[in-house]
């Protein structure tokens, strides 16, 4: 679903942030992407998701290349940075409308699934308030309404779990594994280790924008943890 070939990024008079990276996720898989603070995870989702540009390699979503067939490769992918930044001015129920309508979600189809998943979050009430009165659990619900809306093939997520209370995430960990059972995959970024040895089928670590180690999370953790592991190949890498 996700192919990343050799992604290198360096940002102007730094260093490279993202070197020679290759990875791929499947169609079915929940995929974490694991790295110390400035490891370069935010730079490579923001290089799938097509809004930065980067200087070597090759990224295909479900074979279209963000470089060349951009409009394509957007239609079919949701992206979720750290810290969504919406239309503050609109309704939240007025922003889902907006985007159902950039994505061409037929009107019954939109209604259904705004319905299932703000009533799920506990956001129906809400959707009728400005963006700009909401909290930032809030602003995260809405832009988790808005993805899981699209049906996306390939749903990227930036520290989900950030700023989340525990009901939220345990619902929107059903959600992702309902995308990944629909035939879609999920690759996500984050730091809370427990969930993501839990969660994912498959996991990635960079160090200093390289690769260190991708593989099953049975296989990379074996019989330890993967706190364990992760601290062990940073360490080595010091
Ligand atoms: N706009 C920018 N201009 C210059 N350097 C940048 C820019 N954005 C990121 N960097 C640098 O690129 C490297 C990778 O940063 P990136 O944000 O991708 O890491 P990260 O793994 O997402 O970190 P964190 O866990 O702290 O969010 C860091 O050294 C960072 O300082």
């Amino acid at each position: 679903m996700l192919n990343i070939r050799n992604l290198t990024k360096q940002y102007a008079g730094g260093k490279k942030a993202v070197d020679g990276l290759t990875l791929d996720v499947q169609s079915g898989e929940i995929f974490g992407f694991i790295g110390h603070n400035g490891a370069g995870k935010t730079t490579t989702l923001r290089a799938v998701a097509g809004i930065l540009d980067f200087d070597e390699g090759e990224i295909t979503i479900d074979g279209k290349s963000i470089t060349s067939e951009p409009v394509a490769a957007k239609q079919i992918m949701a992206f979720l940075p750290d810290n969504p930044d919406m239309y503050e001015f609109l309704s939240g129920i007025a922003y889902l409308k907006f985007i159902a309508d950039i994505y061409g979600i037929p009107k019954e189809k939109r209604e259904a699934l705004i319905a299932k998943y703000a009533d799920a979050f506990e956001m129906t009430g809400a959707l009728g308030s400005p963006i700009a009165s909401y909290s930032h659990g809030m602003k995260q619900k809405l832009a988790l309404i808005s993805a899981f809306m699209r049906q996306p093939k390939l749903l990227i997520l930036d520290e989900p779990f950030v700023g989340l209370d525990p009901s939220a995430a345990h619902l929107m960990k059903g959600f992702l594994r309902e995308l990944c059972d629909a035939g879609g995959a999920v690759f996500f970024s984050t730091h809370v280790l427990e969930v993501a040895e839990k969660l994912c089928d498959r996991v990635a670590i960079i160090r200093n924008g390289k690769l260190v180690v991708q593989g099953k999370m049975a296989d990379i953790v074996g019989d330890s943890s993967l706190e364990e592991v992760f601290l062990e190949l940073v360490e080595q890498g010091k």
